[in-house]
């Protein structure tokens, strides 16, 4: 486990110490840090097209759309002969933001869903192998008979992006595939929305096992709202669920206003903490917020400069650490919010997966205080049950600099960590 930032003394972190076991690329319950990712396993198929060329197909621009397998081939086909296909890339929501995990934190992660069981050279399997990370453990995916699912990416001149999903064969996972044992021991489980509007598919049940296996054995689910309309077209299932199952919400702006009712980000936080214990919520241009619980006694002033918008000084106590609300005396609401690293780059071709990437940093620093806890049970740094190693303020700092790494790079998977000299992320731009 790589800790996210280097740490003074007092966070005394053996990630040095060589583990004495023989290493092993899959996961072991007892002996790893790790955590559990579900998801419709689907390759990424990114090409450029005009507005026009959505409004032929009749798709819904930013969003993901779910289409039947005839109309996707004629889209696909169409890019093709127009020579509008740049590549092919391992996507799914989930699986970038597991992916990405393992890339930051150098350590292991595992992925449920489904995979082709004959892989032929150039298929989608063979993509979606070829562009994940060796330390995402593929030991317990479900072997299928066809194609993994299919995203045409389509990136229109003012680099929105807009999804074409054709199926196949994502929506085949089994409960018999959920391995309760793995997901037992993880440091957190997650998964999207997505699977819920697979009405009648076999991936629903798996999702509802793998949420059930979750809960009873108290490992903290996470989940990721997915697209607006997805949100609009299942919001009471998509309620039961959280208030059912989830500890940590990521969504958009979008999605959290389909969600909630509320346009403001903080008041759509204010409302989603009543029934979950924190939330992401990321907002393109105007930054993210990290807003959660902690308790009364522990709570910690910020020295940031205080901010007031639809909430009073709403950032008060965003130097506290994240807990469940259960496991508050006196629950209290914090709230953080931070704008773009540097602005944001210079130029952004695409913004596929920022929001993606800045999940995978939360995930890093809630396994790390797992990690954390398991070597150092006694430390003063777990004297609460905390649900993560860093407070709001510097996960919202660490969150936010992997978004602006995707950005740069134009692809929604990191090929590489953050640079060791910023691992602090004091240096360089965040003491100026
Ligand atoms: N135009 C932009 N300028 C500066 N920063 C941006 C911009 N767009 C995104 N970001 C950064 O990336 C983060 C996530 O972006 P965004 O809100 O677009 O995610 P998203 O819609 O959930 O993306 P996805 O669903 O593709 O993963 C933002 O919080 C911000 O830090
Ligand atoms: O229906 C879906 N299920 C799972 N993942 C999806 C779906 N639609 C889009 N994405 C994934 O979202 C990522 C960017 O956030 C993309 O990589 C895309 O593959």
């Amino acid at each position: 486990m790589k800790f996210p930032g280097l740490r003074k003394i007092k966070h005394y972190f053996p990630v040095s110490q060589p583990k004495p076991q023989l290493p092993s690329f899959e996961v072991r319950p007892e002996l790893d840090t790790y955590i559990v990712g579900l998801d419709q396993t689907i390759v990424d198929v990114v090409a450029s097209v005009s507005d026009e060329f959505l409004q032929k197909y009749n798709i819904r621009k930013g969003l993901s759309n779910l289409v039947e397998h005839g109309k996707a081939n004629l889209i696909y086909q169409e890019l093709v002969a127009q020579q509008a296909i740049s590549d092919h890339f391992a996507g799914g929501t989930i699986g970038n933001t597991i992916h990405n995990y393992s890339v930051l934190a150098d350590d292991k992660s595992v992925l449920l869903g489904v995979m082709s069981a004959n892989i032929a050279l150039g298929s989608p399997a063979y993509h979606y192998v070829c562009h994940t990370s060796s330390k995402v453990d593929m030991n317990h995916l479900q072997g299928v008979a066809g194609d993994i699912g299919r995203g045409i990416t389509m990136i229109t001149p003012d680099g929105e992006r807009t999804f074409v999903i054709d199926p196949s064969d994502m929506d085949e996972l089994s409960p018999d595939y959920i391995p309760t044992d793995i997901i037992a021991g993880a440091a957190a489980f997650v998964v999207s929305a997505y699977p819920l509007r697979a009405t009648d598919q076999p991936i629903q049940q798996a999702m509802f096992k793998a949420l059930q296996d979750a809960k009873a054995h108290n490992v903290p689910v996470v989940m990721s709202l997915g697209t607006r309309h997805l949100v609009e077209e299942n919001r009471e299932q998509i309620l039961s669920t959280i208030k059912d199952y989830v500890n940590v919400l990521a969504m958009n702006e979008l999605e959290a206003e389909a969600l909630t009712g509320c346009a403001d980000p903080l008041k759509a936080a204010e409302a989603i903490l009543d029934h979950t214990d924190m939330v992401l919520i990321t907002a393109g241009p105007e930054g993210l917020y990290l807003c959660g619980h902690t308790d009364d006694n522990v709570k910690r002033e910020s020295s940031n400069p205080i901010k007031s918008a639809s909430l009073a000084d709403f950032n008060q106590y965003e130097f506290s650490r994240p807990m469940l609300h259960a496991n508050c005396d006196k629950p209290l609401k914090v709230y953080s919010h931070i704008d773009p690293y540097l602005g944001g780059p210079e130029r952004i071709k695409n913004t596929n997966g920022a929001g993606d990437g800045a999940l995978s940093a939360i995930l890093h620093d809630m396994a790390a205080n797992h990690f954390h806890k398991q070597v150092q049970p006694l430390s003063g740094k777990h004297e609460q049950p905390y649900l993560a190693y860093s407070s709001f303020a510097q996960i919202c700092k660490y969150a936010n600099r992997v978004s602006y790494e995707i950005l740069v790079q134009n692809a929604p998977r990191l090929s590489k960590g953050l640079p060791e000299r910023e691992d602090s992320l004091e240096e360089a731009y965040w003491e100026r």
